[in-house]
């Protein structure tokens, strides 16, 4: 029974949920835009996604919005944000949970304000950057969305 399962359920979330929102920032040409961690972060050298923690008593979308003006000087809007897709994976003594949105639409010209470097790919290009582990599943996923 359901609840039986529930119950002797020995697998619950041990670590805390770290909760991380993204974008994938669509070109006209159809290019995805991702950014290099600078030296001195964990993962310093690989490409991610622009984007951070949600904040406590901050609504994710709200979060993406204030992190992509921090990283990039861009302005957009929650309702730009399309969700895409996610991934779920175990990060040091937490657990990762990020959220993936695709944006087309924005102001301003993305600037590397914290990351080492920006750059352009298409979607099929992603497969040969060096990339966090949760980010791996999430490029067929983005491959088939563009
Ligand atoms: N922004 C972003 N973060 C990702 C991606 N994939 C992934 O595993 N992460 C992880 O999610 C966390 C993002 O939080 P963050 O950007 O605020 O953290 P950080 O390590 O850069 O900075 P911090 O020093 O403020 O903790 C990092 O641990 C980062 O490694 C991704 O595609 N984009």
């Amino acid at each position: 029974m359901i609840k039986e399962v529930l119950i002797d359920e020995p697998k619950r979330v041990a670590r805390p949920l770290l909760i991380v929102v993204a974008a994938a920032l669509i070109d006209a040409d159809g290019r995805v835009m991702v950014q290099q961690r600078p030296e001195g972060k964990s993962m310093a050298g690989l490409w991610e996604f622009a984007g951070g923690k949600v904040e406590v008593g901050e609504l994710p979308e709200a979060a993406l919005v204030r992190e992509l003006r921090e990283e990039l000087g861009i302005e957009t809007e929650a309702s730009c944000l399309a969700p895409a897709a996610f991934a779920s994976e175990a990060l040091g003594d937490k657990h990762l949970l990020l959220l993936l949105y695709v944006l087309r639409k924005w102001s301003g010209v993305p600037s590397a304000l914290h990351a080492s470097a920006l750059k352009w790919v298409r979607p099929v290009e992603l497969h040969a950057l060096d990339m966090p582990p949760a980010d791996r599943p999430l490029i067929g996923l983005l491959e088939a969305l563009i």
